[in-house]
């Protein structure tokens, strides 16, 4: 499906990416976590080829991205970014519409088809109901999620995700995981999804894979990469490993430094308590 070897790449000449490697596989539900600048948006866009490499392959359903036609990679892969440009003057339907356009030739009307993939995908991120209202109505949370169902309505079989829920609430971020776990699960669709929250990505995601200053630092299970030494490592805060008290996950408790007087990693506290 995906596959990416010593990939080194960035903006200028500093490369963001270095040395990285990762595959994935067909029906994977990946969560790529990391701190705030390792590159986790920049490694989407190498994969969908809108950022250099100046090293390394990357290897799209089993052919090089380079000679990918851009139309066709567009049939099969789909990208919700973290601040997705969409014109203002549309209404909901409309925008989730414009995910069909990859699969119509040049001045082709939408088939049945296509409007009940459109239908299909409202339903499914929960935005049917906001069908006929202009997108520029709509808070942040209704517009990330039209923003999927415009990426759902898209069919991909491989959809990268930069912080799908970073806008929402409980409830609907349980509602798209849940959502995103069935496509996979069921639908046969990949999906690498960027995630803040490690244990809504413990929780949901059979794989973590956990980038620092450009590399992967780990990438297993959650038991295995939600380990407290490294994560005190790569985000530079103390935190306590648990394990969620009804699923097969572990949780991963914060510590306010200050309020608790706990020092920060490195000076010298025992290691008692922190797993
Ligand atoms: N368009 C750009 N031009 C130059 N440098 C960029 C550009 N976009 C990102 N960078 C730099 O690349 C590095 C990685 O950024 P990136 O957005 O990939 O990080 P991230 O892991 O997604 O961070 P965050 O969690 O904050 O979203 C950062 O140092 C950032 O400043």
């Amino acid at each position: 499906m995906l596959s990416i070897d010593d990939l080194t790449g960035g903006y200028g000449t500093a490369p963001v990416l270095r040395h990285l490697s990762l595959g994935l596989q067909r029906g994977e539900l990946a969560a790529l976590i990391g701190p705030n600048g390792s590159g986790k948006s920049t490694l989407l866009r190498a994969i969908t080829g809108r950022v250099r490499s100046s090293a390394g392959t990357i290897r799209l359903f089993g052919r090089p991205l380079a000679v990918w036609p851009v139309a066709e990679l567009a049939r099969r892969v789909a990208v919700v970014a973290q601040e997705e440009p969409v014109p203002f003057t549309f209404r909901v339907d409309e925008v989730v519409a414009m995910g069909r356009s990859p699969h119509l030739k040049r001045f082709q009307r939408e088939r049945e088809g296509d409007r009940e993939a459109v239908r299909r995908a409202m339903e499914r991120a929960g935005v049917r109901v906001l069908a006929d209202r202009p997108f520029s109505e709509l808070s942040g949370g209704e517009r990330q999620r039209v923003i999927l169902a415009r990426a759902l309505a898209q069919e991909p079989a491989l959809l990268l995700l930069d912080e799908p829920t970073s806008h929402l609430d409980i409830g609907h971020q349980v509602e798209v995981l849940d959502l995103l776990a069935g496509l996979c699960h069921a639908g046969g669709m990949t999906v690498l999804a960027v995630l803040h929250d490690l244990n809504l990505a413990s929780l949901y995601a059979p794989r973590l894979i956990l980038l620092d200053r450009g590399q992967v630092v780990a990438d297993g299970p959650p038991s295995q990469v939600l380990a407290a030494p490294v994560l005190e490592r790569v985000y530079g805060t103390r935190v306590i490993l648990g394990r969620h008290p009804a699923a097969e996950a572990p949780a991963v408790h914060l510590l306010p430094l200050r309020a608790a007087g706990v020092p920060a990693p490195g000076n010298g506290l025992p290691g008692e308590g922190t797993a």
